[in-house]
């Protein structure tokens, strides 16, 4: 990996993928063909692109039973400690609803309510995971929604990983559908025949499901466009090149666009690290996929002093902040901006992808600036509560009304009045 020395500017070469305006308008017939033509348009898409023509589009009771002879009972109980180690932390988010009274009987509040009903996307191929079934479902599941609903493309055998299915059947998911791509957006914003539309869609796809999701923002609501994965190192002269080598690896064989970097004032790791990582990259199942991603996007940067160092990792304002010094709880003050912050060296990043039960949906390309990973409050929402007394409103519909003919609104300042007319 090539080493650049810096001061505290640097940039994330980041890579987000817009799509053509061919792929846009593909994605707009897609998404008015299931409007018309709802389970049927559904079933043909998934022939063209997905290769299988299927009878019905929902998971079967022997589909779940299948899945589990695939899957070995050791790995469903691991499957299922990741899930009570999520539900505790997301349990912690959950927000009660409040009322305060004032003194002169004014009451007011905010009523938290889940969503009704919410869809799932999770992507084909190999970037099904398993994990990130726990980590959209259970916040929806702490947040009290009813109704939780998965759509993903069917394999060549016409169904879903084993993996995902059994995630899924471990929460209690009983609605999933085998379709994907725009169609299966389309089929969760406005329904079909089998699929009743939801309110709110989630997780990630490829260029086809995100352009849907932003067409079909506003009759439903969405989560993000999630880019490809990234993590930065923040390292000094204590870390140990090998973790730290390892640990950005463990983001580079997810895409050929993500993005690993090191940032570091000692030059001694820098080229320890370096080293590391061709030696591992050699070893590595997805070497291809690394070794890609860190070529376009990977970077070592070595600054003058730590202070430097940490100016550079606010400035990248990554996904995942990985922070190996010898003092890593002093530094989180000044940390700004980062999606998820992993304190020294037994923090590896993939403890927080699978295990610690931290959400691992989390800010990419830059987004951590000004805004946070998937929560509980992305599954509710609130409505504020007003009563207001009688002495309340005799003390200030004066004022009221005076703010509301400041606006030229005569019709709000009459609605105040009219309760006080002679
Ligand atoms: N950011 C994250 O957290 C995260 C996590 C996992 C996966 N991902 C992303 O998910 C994506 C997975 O992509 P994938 O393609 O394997 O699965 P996918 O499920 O996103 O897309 C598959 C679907 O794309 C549609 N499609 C394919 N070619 C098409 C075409 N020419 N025209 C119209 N529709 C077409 C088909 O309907 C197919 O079912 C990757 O881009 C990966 O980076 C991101
Ligand atoms: N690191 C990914 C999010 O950036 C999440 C993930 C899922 N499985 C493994 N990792
Ligand atoms: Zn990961």
């Amino acid at each position: 990996m090539k080493i650049e020395r810096v001061a505290n500017t640097v940039s994330l070469k980041r890579s987000l993928e817009t799509g053509t305006e061919e792929q846009r308008q593909q994605v707009l017939a897609i998404i008015d063909d299931v409007k018309r033509n709802g389970d049927q348009a559904l079933k043909e898409y998934t022939k063209r692109f997905d290769g299988v023509s299927l009878d019905s589009l929902q998971v079967s009771e022997a589909e779940i039973a299948q899945a589990y002879e695939k899957i070995d009972d050791e790995i469903v109980q691991v499957i299922r400690e990741a899930a009570d180690n999520i539900r505790d932390y997301h349990e912690r988010q959950k927000r009660e609803s409040w009322m305060t009274m004032k003194e002169d009987g004014t009451i007011l509040g905010q009523k938290v309510t889940p969503l009704d009903a919410v869809g799932l996307y999770v992507p084909g191929g190999t970037a099904a995971y398993p994990s990130s079934v726990l980590m959209n479902v259970i916040p929806a599941q702490v947040a009290g929604v009813k109704r939780i609903v998965i759509v993903s493309p069917p394999n060549e055998q016409g169904t879903l990983p084993a993996g995902v299915l059994v995630a899924a059947n471990e929460l209690g998911v009983k609605e999933i559908y085998k379709v994907g791509g725009a169609q299966a957006i389309a089929a969760l914003a406005y329904g079909t025949e089998t699929i009743q539309p939801v309110d709110k869609i989630f997780g990630p796809g490829n260029i086809y499901v995100a352009l849907a999701k932003r067409e079909v923002f506003g009759q439903v609501a969405i989560d993000m466009i999630a880019g490809p994965s990234e993590i930065v190192v923040l390292a000094d002269e204590t870390a140990k090149a090998n973790e730290v080598a390892a640990d950005l690896l463990s983001q580079a064989e997810h895409d050929e666009r993500a993005s690993s970097i090191l940032v570091t004032p000692s030059m001694k790791l820098a080229l320890e690290v370096a080293r590391e990582i061709e030696r591992q990259l050699e070893v590595l199942p997805r070497k291809e996929i690394a070794k890609a991603s860190l070529e376009q996007y990977g970077a070592i940067y070595v600054t003058d002093t730590l202070e430097e160092a940490i100016d550079a990792v606010n400035e990248l304002a990554p996904e995942h902040l990985e922070i190996m010094t010898a003092e890593p709880m002093n530094l989180i003050g000044q940390i700004r901006h980062a999606g998820a912050i992993f304190l020294g060296r037994f923090s590896s990043e993939p403890v927080g992808d699978y295990f610690a039960g931290t959400n691992h949906v989390l800010p990419t390309n830059g987004t951590a600036r000004f805004s946070s990973g998937l929560s509980v409050d992305e599954f509710v929402k609130k409505s504020s509560v007003i009563l207001y007394s009688e002495q309340a409103l005799k003390e200030n519909y004066q004022k009221i009304a005076a703010l509301a003919r400041l606006e030229g609104l005569e019709a709000h300042a009459r609605a105040v009045e009219e309760r006080f007319k002679k």
